[in-house]
């Protein structure tokens, strides 16, 4: 990505922020039901997403047209205090957005399968079946540069990153991410109808700024994301 052409809009707090990014989000996937009768989102995990997520749940439009899947996941149960899907249900599955469908990245969320590559077919059938290219997915950015589960020095990290790959999925292991996780890759990302990146803090914002310097992407894979020439990334920022 050229960087003249990254949108970037600051906002003074998290709220703001929350309530920017939610009204966004809103907007487009009430494009997309009206265009094509149904939307779909991609959202991340982490921590960052709480208070959009709360935002986004009471946006009024028609949410039982609109199915709700992850960036990425970790492998654990629902119920564990780092899964995403977990996060999801609590945060954004409420108030009006109860109705949304929702895909885990999980095979089983309850009995989970003891690895990604045992539960990797089912669910990229289940990302297959999903309405794409999605209308938004909305990424977070670790410090260390990873975007969706993509990690430096991750496993399968040039394969999740190939914009020619034909995974929808992929299974990643790195020494920065903790437990095992699975992703959607590149193409899946970059083909969403929008993107947008969520971060707060200086630390994040200086990670963005050397992402947009001279480097390679495995170093800092965000970089791939705002390279593609498909993605036409907004960013959205608070201290
Ligand atoms: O592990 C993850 O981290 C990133 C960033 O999370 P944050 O807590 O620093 O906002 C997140 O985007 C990703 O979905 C998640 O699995």
């Amino acid at each position: 990505m050229n960087t003249a052409t990254l949108r970037r809009t600051d906002f003074a707090d998290g709220d703001s922020l929350a309530a920017g990014l939610a009204e966004t989000v809103a907007e487009r996937l009430r494009a997309g039901i009206a265009a094509r009768g149904a939307a779909s989102l991609a959202v991340s995990g982490g921590r960052t997403p709480g208070r959009f997520f709360a935002a986004l749940a009471i946006q009024d439009l028609d949410w039982a047209k609109v199915t709700v899947t992850l960036v990425d996941e970790r492998w654990v149960r629902a119920d564990d205090q780092r899964s995403n899907e977990g996060f999801v249900r609590r945060g954004l599955l409420q108030d009006k957005a109860a109705v949304a469908g929702f895909v885990g990245l999980v095979s089983d969320p309850e009995t989970l399968e003891e690895t990604p590559e045992a539960g990797l077919a089912a669910v990229a059938s289940r990302v297959a079946a999903l309405p794409r290219p999605l209308d938004a997915v909305v990424l977070g950015m670790g410090a260390d540069g990873h975007t969706a589960s993509f990690f430096p020095a991750g496993d399968r990290l040039k394969e999740a990153l190939d914009p020619a790959g034909d995974a929808l999925v992929l299974p990643m292991r790195a020494a920065g991410a903790g437990e095992p996780r699975i992703t959607l890759t590149l193409p899946v990302v970059a083909g969403a109808r929008a993107a947008y990146l969520h971060i707060e803090g200086d630390e994040k914002a200086g990670v963005l700024a050397e992402a947009l310097e001279a480097g390679d992407a495995e170093t800092l894979p965000i970089r791939a994301v705002l390279r593609h020439p498909d993605v036409n990334l907004q960013v959205f920022w608070c201290p």
